[in-house]
């Protein structure tokens, strides 16, 4: 197997949720509205347009190709070292700001929205945009998979212990709608050695669409270091 760490959780109070204070903390990077994070929330506004542009509009797409393709250039060329940025994406103790469903860095991020609770379960909260599609106006079922896998990754986290998924179960009892808020909900529920047990739900209105149960072994990868 893989070398594999335990961390300790921090939440952005400074404590984990043992700190008591009976009130949600929040657990995913709170989003800054300037600097990189605002440039996400543009490039996230901008997938979402173009995904709702289509190909019937007279708007000239060859030039807006080279548009985006300028300014892909510009930040390419300010880029720092690739091993460095690794090192600093995982430096922070707190809620990764880089991540793909929470990340307020991470265009591709929702994000999500996860808060620890003082019963040891997580909340999280997003409005999926049309990006994620499936089915007509439902989300893609691996968006929902990757929405509670993490989630229920968070509630290990919460809980004081996280690791890697080794098992995801998952039932889809109603289709996910996109543009209507979504929440899930998730817990673990037992440990036994290494093993995690966890489990969560994904509701819309409070009708549960997906159910996911799932098998965690503790432990994460390293984090990258400088050496
Ligand atoms: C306010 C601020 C708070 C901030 C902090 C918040 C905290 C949260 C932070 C961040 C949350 C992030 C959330 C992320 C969530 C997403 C996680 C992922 O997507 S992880 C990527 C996908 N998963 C993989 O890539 C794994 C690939 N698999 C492996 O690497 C290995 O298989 C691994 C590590 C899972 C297990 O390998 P071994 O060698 O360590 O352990 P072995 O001995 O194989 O298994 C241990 C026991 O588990 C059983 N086991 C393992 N896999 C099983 C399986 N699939 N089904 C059933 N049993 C299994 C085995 O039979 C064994 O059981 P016996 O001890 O013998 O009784």
């Amino acid at each position: 197997m893989a070398e594999t760490v335990e961390y300790e959780v921090v939440t952005q109070a400074g404590a984990g949720r043992d700190a008591g204070s009976g009130e949600p903390v929040l657990m995913s990077a709170r989003a800054s509205e300037g600097g990189l994070d605002a440039a996400a929330a543009a490039a996230r506004r901008l997938v979402d347009a173009l995904v709702r542009l289509g190909d019937s509009t007279d708007y000239d797409t060859d030039a807006l190709a080279t548009r985006i393709n300028a300014i892909a250039a510009e930040v390419e060329d300010a880029l720092p070292d690739e091993a460095a940025r690794l090192v600093e994406m995982w430096q922070q103790e707190g809620p990764n700001r880089h991540d793909l469903v929470t990340g307020p860095q991470n265009p591709i991020a929702p994000p999500l929205v996860v808060h620890g609770q003082p019963d040891g379960s997580v909340e999280a909260s997003t409005t999926l945009p049309i990006a994620y599609q499936g089915q007509p106006r439902m989300a893609h079922g691996g968006i929902s998979a990757l929405l509670l896998d993490h989630t229920l990754g968070m509630a290990n986290g919460w809980a004081g212990r996280g690791g890697m998924t080794a098992r995801l179960t998952l039932n889809f009892k109603r289709p996910v709608p996109l543009g209507e808020p979504i929440t899930i909900r998730a817990k673990q529920e037992s440990v036994d050695g290494r093993k995690l047990y966890t489990q969560g739900v994904l509701s819309v209105d409070g009708e549960p669409c997906v159910t996911a149960e799932a098998l965690f072994i503790a432990g994460h990868l390293p984090r990258p270091t400088a050496d």
